[in-house]
């Protein structure tokens, strides 16, 4: 396709095969071509526009282009298009010197044509002779003109220029090699057929111009050469002259390189290489050289092989004027003639020698003839082919004016297209500078707001920090203000308060006074009282007597009023008897007589009388039991509510010590006790033991057992079914027998219980019913444990708490576990878990030493359906705990702690019983747990007897003389409260 492309271009001459008969005459024709080959020469006229084009083109027919930046497709065609050639001034289209130079040449080709026949044969390839259009455009020429070698391998048809002038891709730029064949025909035609957009065509048809005036005047000169060194000279003059020419009309065009500048897009210049002239010149000059050299130019084989240097120049497909090309057409065609009417030169003969062949390379020997007619007809055929191709010219010119004016549409389209765009994009550019603007404003806006802002945030936390100062200010004024205040009313009440307590303390002395002053007086009415009142004691016991004598009475009634029920119950037996017997006689009598109804009713009405006795007789034993309490109980309080009674265990065993002298002077009334007491010196040195009297209400000797001692205490227990409170104390040292006395098998809790049974059995008789609950407590370490709930069980338990009730006169004890009492097993069991959990701990004193205080409490309720009576009272039993001193015990650690807790709670005891003898208003019985626990049964009515039990030993000596005393102390206490209650008595 490049070969083709290239060989097309290098012919420049449409191939006649198209040829059509045309309008014009040969001769006519011949002229055309002749003057062509001027046109041809005329190279600047297809040159690219020169200033005065361009100043045309600014005169408003064309779009004033860019200067080098911007040029568009309009320019662009308007610079390079055949259109713009058309309005080129004939003087530049055409300049003088070169149309002088070109008649020159004419002539030269003229003279070249009267080379012989032979010489002009020679030249002919006659290998590639079939091609007949190159063939007879060679011959058409004449003989002595050289054809172009390269146009013999080139494809002579249509297709190729076509292809060279319209259908060539306009953006296509073609690579060609740097040789004078492959410039000279590409410049041949390509610079006006062709439209390259990039501008290189007319860089390079300026370039083929120049090469093929000077490789025209080389050729010229080298076939020249022959005819003498005159026309040698005369050849290389107008070679010079041509370049001259070329030279002249670039300067015709303002460029002094001989090119126009084409402005690449990157600007740079298209300038053919300056040294390209210079290498042409050379080859030229060699091929001279060589031709020189030869003795035969013409045969010689590199006269055809030489560098296809195009003569004449093919100017029919370098101006696209069609009539320009008639004209050359005619221009050819005169001057086949003149060729025709010019004498022939005789034929150089050769040499018999040497033969001469046509070329080199073929045996064909020198033409013998010159045929003009048949060269004629194939100049007339040629000429026609060529009216055809021009024809064809003509239309492909008018289709590329379409295709040109459709470009120009387009190209107008599209300029309208860029200034719109254009339009549209100094609108963009505005908006964006308006944007730009608006967002300078915006920014400058926002960093105004922003300071603003921030001075705003600035003044607030400012005003917000002054106003938190004035706030704290404010609370520290207020707080010092309410300090103030405050400490002033602090300062005025305490004064109030001083005042007060100074008033207050004035008037308590003043009342103390009074009270003191009253109670002198009240102690000497007293004193009086006293006096009278032992006068009433002595009524008292002398109603005493008379009520003893009553109540042996009321026994003896009572014993009577039995026997009368028992005579009675007899009786009704017998009046049952009698009745049956009477009923027997009724139904005997039934039908007798009159008398039989009277005995009848007699007998009923007896019956009924006897009925009425047996009531009577019940109410007047309900009534004596009421009545027996009463007695009883007052009985019980002549006894004394408070008695103290000693009791002395045996030995044991021998090997438990000495005995002490203990001696119990009053067998009659066992109310003495005498003890003998250690030895003490006298002054004098003497060694003396004092024998220590003591007397309590009863004094039981170590041979008294158990049994005894219960019928002292029945009557308490009695008290107690009666609704009193009763409490029976076992006081004395460790050891000393308190835990066989109260707690043993047959000690005192079991026997009351037993007794309690009993009783409440004949009590229902008239009409009691009783309720009896136990629970057993210990005080340790001044706690209360529930001794009837074991130790492991009891932790995690609400502690026991004393519960006081001040109407009932009764103690309860929460949290604590009470058992009811309906048979006498169960007491002993009670008793046996009691004993169990009590604390036991030993001592030096004794292995046993039971170290806390054990309370057996026995609640009573009994009712009377008959009489509607109710009565509750509670037994107390309580088993003490050692009452040892601490020197003897020996006693450390948490035993002291024990031994000094017993010690206080023993003290408190005392304590309240003194306060109970002196009759005091206040009793301490808070002091201690136990004295608190047993609050209701210590004092007012309750009954209390207290048991100090006493060691045999002699080496309890000291602790038995102690205790003798304290329960001496407390008899005399209570023998206080028993007199003094005597003489209220009386
Ligand atoms: N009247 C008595 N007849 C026979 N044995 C007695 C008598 N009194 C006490 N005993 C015996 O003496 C010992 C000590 O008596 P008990 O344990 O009752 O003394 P205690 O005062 O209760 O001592 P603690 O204060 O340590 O409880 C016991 O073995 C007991 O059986």
């Amino acid at each position: 396709m490049e070969r083709s492309e290239n060989t097309t271009v290098r012919t420049g001459i449409r191939p006649p095969t198209n040829y059509s008969t045309g309008a014009t005459a040969p001769t006519a024709a011949l002229q055309e071509m002749t003057d062509s080959q001027s046109n041809a020469r005329a190279q600047p006229t297809t040159m690219p526009p020169p200033q005065g084009v361009k100043r045309l083109a600014q005169g408003g027919q064309l779009p004033q282009p860019e200067p080098k930046l911007r040029k568009t497709l309009a320019d662009r065609a308007g610079e390079y298009g055949p259109s713009n050639k058309s309005h080129l001034p004939s003087a530049m289209a055409t300049p003088a010197p070169t149309r002088a130079l070109y008649k020159n040449a004419q002539s030269l080709v003229a003279t070249s044509l009267l080379l012989p026949p032979g010489t002009i044969a020679s030249s002919r390839h006659t290998s590639n002779f079939s091609q007949a259009p190159r063939n007879a455009f060679a011959t058409s020429i004449g003989p002595g003109s050289r054809p172009p070698v390269s146009s013999m391998n080139r494809p002579s048809s249509s297709i190729g220029f076509s292809q060279s002038t319209t259908t060539r891709p306009r953006g296509a730029t073609r690579s060609r090699p740097p040789t004078i064949t492959t410039d000279q025909g590409t410049n041949s035609e390509g610079g006006q057929g062709t439209q390259q957009p990039n501008g290189t065509k007319p860089s390079l048809a300026l370039r083929t111009r120049k090469l093929r005036g000077t490789a025209s005047m080389q050729s010229l000169s080298c076939q020249a050469k022959p005819q003498g060194k005159q026309e040698k000279s005369d050849i290389l003059g107008l070679s010079k002259q041509l370049r001259d020419l070329s030279l002249r009309d670039e300067d015709i065009f303002g460029n002094p390189k001989g090119d126009q500048v084409i402005p690449k897009q990157d600007g740079q210049s298209l300038l053919p290489p300056p040294q390209l002239d210079a290498e042409l010149d050379h080859v030229v000059q060699q091929k001279c050289q060589k031709e020189e050299a030869s003795s035969t130019p013409f045969s010689s084989p590199g006269s055809s092989q030489s560098k296809p240097v195009p003569w004449p120049p093919k100017t029919p497909s370098r101006t696209r004027d069609p009539e320009a090309a008639l004209q050359q057409l005619n221009t050819l065609e005169a001057t086949v003639k003149d060729f025709l009417n010019t004498p022939v030169s005789p034929v150089k003969p050769s040499s018999p020698v040497k033969q001469s062949f046509l070329t080199k390379h073929t045996n064909l020997r020198n033409f013998t003839g010159w045929d003009v007619d048949e060269r004629l007809q194939t100049l007339d055929s040629q000429f026609k082919a060529m009216k055809e191709v021009m024809d064809s010219s003509i239309t492909d010119k008018k289709t590329l004016e379409d295709a040109v004016e459709l470009a120009k549409t387009r190209v107008d389209d599209l300029e309208r297209e860029r200034l719109r765009l254009d339009e549209k994009n100094r609108i963009l550019e505005s908006d964006l500078k308006a944007s730009q603007a608006q967002v300078t404003s915006l920014t400058v806006a926002l960093e105004t707001e922003k300071r603003a802002h921030k001075y705003a945030v600035e003044d607030t936390s400012r005003a917000h920090r002054l106003e938190l100062d004035e706030l704290r200010r404010e609370l520290k004024d207020e707080t010092d203000r309410l300090q103030r205040s405050h400490r002033e009313a602090l300062e005025a009440l305490e004064r109030h308060c001083r005042a007060e307590l100074e008033d207050e303390r004035s008037q308590k002395s003043k009342e103390i006074q009074e009270v003191r002053a009253k109670l002198g007086s009240e102690q000497q009415d007293m004193n009086l009282a006293l006096l009278g009142k032992d006068r009433e004691i002595q009524g008292i016991q002398s109603q005493l007597e008379a009520a003893k004598l009553n109540l042996d009475r009321e026994h003896t009634i009572k014993g009577t009023l039995q026997q009368q029920i028992g005579e009675m119950s007899t009786t009704n037996l017998g009046l049952e008897d009698r009745m049956r017997a009477l009923r027997a006689q009724i139904d005997f009598l039934e039908s007798d007589s009159k008398q039989q109804s009277d005995s009848f009713e007699e007998m009923r009405s007896r019956l009924e009388e006897a009925q009425r006795s047996e009531e009577e007789a019940r109410q007047k034993l309900i009534h004596e039991e009421t009545e027996r309490r009463l007695l009883f109980n007052k009985y019980q309080e002549l006894k004394g509510n408070i008695r103290v009674m000693c009791r002395v265990r045996p030995v044991l065993d021998p090997s438990e010590g000495d005995e002490a002298k203990i001696l119990f002077p009053d067998l009659k009334t066992s109310t003495q006790i005498d003890v003998t007491g250690p030895e003490e010196k006298s002054s004098l040195g003497n060694v003396n033991r004092k024998v220590v009297p003591f007397e309590f209400d009863r004094v039981f000797s170590p041979s008294i057992h158990n049994e005894e001692i219960f019928g002292e205490i029945s009557q308490l227990v009695q008290s107690a079914l009666d609704g009193y409170n009763v409490c029976i104390f076992c006081y004395g040292q460790t050891g000393s027998g308190k835990t066989y006395t109260m707690s043993s098998t047959d000690g005192m809790i079991p026997r009351a219980t037993h007794m309690i049974y009993d009783s409440i059995n004949k009590l229902k008789e008239k009409s009691w019913t009783y309720t009896m609950e136990g629970s057993f407590v210990e005080v340790y370490n001044e706690e209360l444990n529930d001794l009837l709930t074991p130790a492991k069980d009891a932790e995690g338990k609400k502690k026991l708490e004393i519960r006081h009730d001040d109407t009932r006169k009764q103690t309860a004890v929460l949290n604590c576990k009470s058992v009811i009492l309906d048979s006498a097993n169960k007491v002993e069991s009670m008793l046996q878990q009691a004993q169990n959990n009590r604390s036991v701990a030993a001592t030096k004193a004794n292995e046993r030493s039971s170290r806390s205080h054990s309370v057996f409490i026995l609640k009573l309720v009994g009712e009377n359906a008959a009489t509607s009576e109710r009565c509750e009272g509670t037994l107390n039993l309580v088993d003490l705990a050692g009452s040892e001193r601490l020197k003897h015990s020996g006693a450390e650690g948490d035993r002291m702690k024990e031994t000094q807790s017993i010690n206080k709670s023993l003290a408190c005891l005392g304590d309240v019983i003194e306060a109970l003898g002196r009759g005091s208003a206040h009793i301490p019985y808070r002091n201690s747990k136990l004295t608190h626990l047993l609050q209701y049964s210590l004092g007012g009515n309750s009954k209390t007897l207290m048991f100090v039990m006493v060691s045999p030993l002699e080496a309890h000596l000291k602790e038995t003389l102690t205790s003798l005393r304290f329960a001496t102390k407390v008899s005399w206490d209570y023998f206080t409260i028993q007199t003094r209650a005597r003489r209220l008595m009386i």
